[in-house]
């Protein structure tokens, strides 16, 4: 499944009508799904559709069609001017006997339903004058909005706050980052039939869901012992971060890590789990790191000024490896891009800000070209760039194409102290059970956020999330792990 950008889904329109597909199919079921998902949610008021005159106007003159065949009071307000599908779709309307009123005469009526159909991935600027208003207007009634493909305005202000949307065909960048992911309220995404063939964008981002990531999910074999399911070694604490190791390792294990073991400065108070094995060391350097005897390493949690050192050291291991917090540091980027070993870097925006010289609120702003500019400046190195919601990107060496990826799980109540310490362990028990580093990553950070996802009170904390990782584990083994925009997906 891919993460479509306003213009790809455009080019997926397109595809399918190279391919055949009448778009007049696509648009009476754009307005037909919707009703149905308007219903399920909000039977019993009164329906007002508000159409523009684009397509996205079309499927909500579709979706009044529907709603007043299926018996339900409509009242339908339009722009003028509608062309091709969208004056087809006006046409079925008036031969069902429905009036349409002009926009400018809607007012808000109480125990109303409003089905915004005034603008979707055709908006090619913020919204002004007559259509600003009347969006301010629609969010100042207070009623109930039910938004067709995305809220309109979107991406820019103003735009429709609303209680939910039906996605259409694929699932837009609006629907999954922040702050725009919170106008749409709850996402239903619908399939509205489109040929699997127009969506295939191998150059978007993939976008993870539980099917996808199911498949990824290491075998336990029968004769399972702890030396064959996966060593992890985890290196890091220093001074005060002396949790952080311990995090890691708490994940490691819960992730189905059959030994840990974790490697800290001997002169600090690093507390390992019991089922831990401790190497408490003097000196960072790879003979030290040796004893554990380790399939995977995850280095830098907590570890301060040692990062680097610690990081530099277990490259001689030679071993796939997770480089968190303060091994992030140029220098080691460097050594392990060049060693062509299978590594991952967990940078958070702050981090990623360091790393590239940019602002943490601007990476926070355009995430997916922050991993990917990570990407490509470390080749081989899969970037895990933390945030809500997590973008990976990995070149592969000798490959001049990034491939993207964005998370579908994990919830706000999880930016608290030592998640990313257990992110960091998940992924290395996932590394040391043999999957490549790209799905290591990938399965990591969803699982993560399924654990997450389990409680989403606030004061959630790390420790919490780690414990819920067999939970997340076995949800998504059955296959009752949901993503978050079913059951729209048919
Ligand atoms: N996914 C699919 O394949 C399908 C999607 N459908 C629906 O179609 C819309 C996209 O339809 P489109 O006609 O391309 O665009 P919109 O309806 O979103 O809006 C276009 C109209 O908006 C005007 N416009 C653009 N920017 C502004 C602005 N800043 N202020 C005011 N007006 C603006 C534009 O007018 P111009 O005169 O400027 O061209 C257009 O009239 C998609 O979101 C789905 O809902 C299909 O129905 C099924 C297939
Ligand atoms: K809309």
């Amino acid at each position: 499944m891919r993460l479509f950008t306003a213009q790809a889904m455009r080019e997926a329109d397109r595809k399918a009508i190279d391919l055949g597909y009448p778009s007049l199919l696509l648009m009476d079921a754009a307005g037909r799904r919707t009703a149905k998902r308007l219903l399920e949610r909000f039977a019993g008021r009164k329906i007002v559709v508000l159409c523009g005159k684009g397509n996205n106007g079309g499927d909500g003159l579709v979706a009044a069609r529907w709603l007043a065949h299926w018996g339900h009071e409509v009242a339908v307000y339009a722009a003028e001017g509608q062309e091709g599908d969208a004056a087809m779709a006006q046409q079925a309307l008036r031969a069902h006997g429905l009036e349409i009123n002009p926009l400018s005469a809607w007012k808000p009526q109480p125990h109303s339903v409003v089905l915004d159909a005034l603008f979707g991935t055709g908006l090619r600027g913020p919204l002004e004058g007559f259509y600003a208003e009347l969006v301010e207007n629609i969010n100042q009634s207070g009623l109930p909005v039910v938004a067709v493909d995305m809220p309109s305005g979107l991406p820019y202000q103003p735009h429709i706050r609303a209680n939910l949307t039906v996605a259409l065909a694929g699932l837009k960048n609006e629907h999954l980052f922040y702050p725009h992911r919170t106008a749409c309220g709850r996402i239903l995404l619908d399939s509205i039939g489109m040929p699997p063939r127009a969506l295939d964008n191998p150059h978007l981002p993939e976008l993870l869901s539980s099917a996808n990531m199911r498949a990824l999910l290491p075998i336990r074999p029968g004769n399972a012992h702890k030396g064959s399911v996966g060593r992890v070694l985890v290196v890091g604490g220093y001074r005060s971060y002396t949790g952080a190791p311990s995090l890691a390792a708490l994940g490691a294990y819960r992730t189905g890590a059959g030994l840990v073991t974790v490697a800290y400065p001997a002169d600090c108070d690093v507390v390992p789990p019991l089922e831990a094995v401790r190497l408490p060391l003097f000196e960072w350097n790879t003979a030290n790191l040796q004893m554990a005897r380790a399939d995977a390493v995850a280095v830098g949690m907590g570890a301060g000024e040692g990062g680097v050192e610690a990081a530099l050291a277990a490259l001689g291991l030679a071993r796939p490896t997770v480089l968190d917090a303060d091994a992030l540091h140029e220098r080691v980027l460097r050594a392990y891009a060049q060693s062509g070993l299978p590594s991952i870097i967990t940078p958070h925006p702050g981090e990623a800000s360091r790393l590239l010289g940019l602002s943490a609120e601007q990476i926070a702003r355009f995430p997916l070209e922050a991993a990917q500019t990570l990407a490509q400046r470390y080749p081989g190195l899969v970037v895990v760039l933390k945030g809500g919601p997590t973008v990976l990107a990995w070149t592969p060496p000798g490959t001049s194409e990034t491939r993207m990826a964005v998370n579908s799980t994990g919830n706000p109540q999880m930016a608290t102290g030592g998640m990313g310490d257990v992110l960091a362990g998940v992924i290395g028990a996932l590394l040391a059970a043999g999957l490549s580093a790209w799905d290591a990553a990938r399965l990591g950070v969803y699982l993560h956020g399924l654990a997450g996802d389990q409680s989403q009170k606030p004061g959630l904390l790390a420790h919490e999330v780690a414990e819920t990782l067999p939970e997340a584990v076995e949800q998504l083994r059955s296959g009752s792990a949901r993503d978050f925009w079913e059951p729209g997906y048919d």
